[in-house]
């Protein structure tokens, strides 16, 4: 196993390629309050048997939020940096808004991976926003949270890179409302192209694992 468990000297620095980039401690308290609450109003409305009534009151004043919340919008590509559990040389960086792990994307569940001597780890639990077959997690949103956290362990631990190739192995249905476990790691580094491992485990049992190449980006 060829690993480079030392962060890269030289980052990538977002603000080079011309991206606004917010740290994850300026992001105001009433935003993520915000952010969660649009989070249940979305499983909310996809799962409600309301009346007309209620419903067509519900879409006026979400309405009304909306255009009062686009007065100010964010330059797309705004990147986050994650450092608070990391040291500055390792600080990643994400989109404010990656429907994985974005903290201001109510869409997303979220996914926060931390460092850990193995790899990286995080845990999620995800509603039926995020269903495919009835009670279980949509195959497709399986391989987002494992691209994600592929491409975080290339990111923390080598550089950042894109995935080139991304290999998901269904074991097990992945069922929702469980605590899902999703670990990460980088296997081996070979110039530009970083080979990356993941599973994610529901009651310790693997549902899905996979395996990707990252190409780390120039720079
Ligand atoms: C500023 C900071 C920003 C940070 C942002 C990070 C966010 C991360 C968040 C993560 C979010 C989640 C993740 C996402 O959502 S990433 C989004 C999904 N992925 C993409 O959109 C990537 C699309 N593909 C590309 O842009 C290019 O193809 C890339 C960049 C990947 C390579 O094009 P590039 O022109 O750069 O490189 P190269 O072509 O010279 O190839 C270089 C080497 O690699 C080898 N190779 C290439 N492809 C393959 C393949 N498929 N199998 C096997 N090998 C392959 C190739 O043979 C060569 O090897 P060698 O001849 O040298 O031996």
């Amino acid at each position: 196993m060829t690993v480079n468990t030392q962060p890269t000297a030289e980052r990538p620095d977002p603000r080079a390629y011309g991206l606004p980039v917010v740290r994850q401690s300026e992001i105001p308290a009433e935003l993520r309050s915000l952010v969660s609450r649009v989070h249940d109003l979305i499983d909310a409305v996809a799962n409600t048997e309301a009346d007309t009534e209620t419903l067509a009151e519900a879409a006026r004043t979400v309405e009304g939020l909306t255009a009062g919340l686009n007065v100010a919008r964010r330059q797309i590509g705004t990147m986050v940096k994650r450092d608070e559990d990391l040291p500055e040389e390792a600080a990643e960086f994400g989109t404010i808004t990656n429907i994985v792990a974005g903290d201001t994307n109510p869409a997303a569940p979220p996914l926060t991976l931390h460092r850990t001597p193995e790899g990286l780890r995080g845990e999620v639990t995800l509603n039926t926003v995020y269903q495919g077959p009835p009670g279980l997690v949509h195959g497709g949103w399986i391989a987002a949270m494992l691209d994600q956290a592929l491409g975080s362990a290339s990111s923390i631990e080598v550089h950042p890179g894109l995935t080139a190739r991304l290999e998901v192995n269904y074991r097990n249905p992945t069922p929702l409302f469980t605590p899902l476990e999703i670990t990460s790691r980088v296997d081996r580094v070979d110039g530009r192209k970083v080979h990356v491992s993941g599973e994610i485990r529901a009651h310790g049992k693997v549902t899905a694992e996979g395996t990707a190449l990252m190409i780390l980006i120039k720079g």
